[in-house]
């Protein structure tokens, strides 16, 4: 809805279609870019159908693993000069929060990230959160760090919260909340906290603003606002 309001709103873009649950796809043929914010149930279903109907499509929706990453490719690589724009977050502010944290990550020990969102939501842990664990590993494993330091050897299934990439996540749903996420680093003598706050959806129209009228020319698969960010 923000998403449409937000399209509508933009003097160089025209809202062509928009497709809720029980409508036809079909008319999403009339446009040059399919923005898709539905359920991480349904998306793979969506954008197979669009990429095979030569539709760029730029996606809000979550629940993206290194395998739905490599089925978008395989159908991408089947439809060449259609490309597909995924991002986890196109909040400016946790695109930075996720770039801070991926610097970050070399120089503490210990990591552990906390996101909290409206109990709304579907999936657990979010894909910004996903996303931030998958960046942080990726950057202790460059810098040779191994996992965070970790006595535990009892506890309740869940109290640890869940590992992505070595990464413990933990996962807050609490009416009154919209999406929020804080990460977490340990030293010697020293933490720091990295956090987050989305207050409206309207603080994600920019960033879906931008994928639109950039996805063109991205050529095939791009994930994350930050190749569009002079970061
Ligand atoms: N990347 C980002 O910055 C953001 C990502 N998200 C993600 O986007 C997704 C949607 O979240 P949110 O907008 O909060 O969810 P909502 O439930 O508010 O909106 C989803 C909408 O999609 C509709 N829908 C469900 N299935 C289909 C379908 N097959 N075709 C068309 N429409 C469909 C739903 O209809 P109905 O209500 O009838 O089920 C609903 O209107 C989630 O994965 C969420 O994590 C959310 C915000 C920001
Ligand atoms: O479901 C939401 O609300 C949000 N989903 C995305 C996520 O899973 O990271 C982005 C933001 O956190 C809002």
């Amino acid at each position: 809805m923000e998403v449409c309001k937000a399209v509508h709103a933009a003097e160089d873009m025209e809202l062509v279609a928009a497709v809720d649950k029980d409508d036809p796809i079909e008319s999403l043929t009339k446009a040059e870019v399919v923005v898709d914010f539905t359920h991480p149930d349904v998306v793979m279903g969506n954008l197979e159908w669009c990429i095979r109907h030569g539709l760029h499509t730029v996606v809000g929706t979550t629940g993206f693993d290194a395998a739905r990453l490599e089925r978008v490719r395989g159908w991408l690589a089947e439809n060449p000069g259609v490309n597909c724009l995924i991002c986890p977050n196109f909040g400016i502010g946790a695109v930075l929060m996720m770039h801070f944290a991926r610097l970050a990550a070399k120089y503490f020990p210990s990591v552990e990230i906390v996101e909290l969102h409206h109990p709304n939501k579907a999936d657990a842990p979010s894909g910004t959160a996903r996303r931030t664990a998958e960046l942080i590993a990726e950057a202790r494993a460059k810098a040779g760090l191994g996992p965070s330091p970790d006595a535990t050897t009892a506890e309740l299934d869940g109290a640890r919260g869940a590992t992505v990439e070595g990464v413990r996540v933990h996962a807050v749903r609490l009416s009154g909340l919209v999406a929020h996420q804080e990460v977490l680093f340990g030293g010697e003598g020293e933490t720091l906290t990295i956090r987050h706050d989305t207050l409206n959806r309207a603080s994600f129209t920019p960033g879906v603003l931008l994928g639109i009228r950039r996805v063109r020319e991205l050529p095939g698969l791009t994930v994350g606002l930050e190749h569009l960010l002079d970061l």
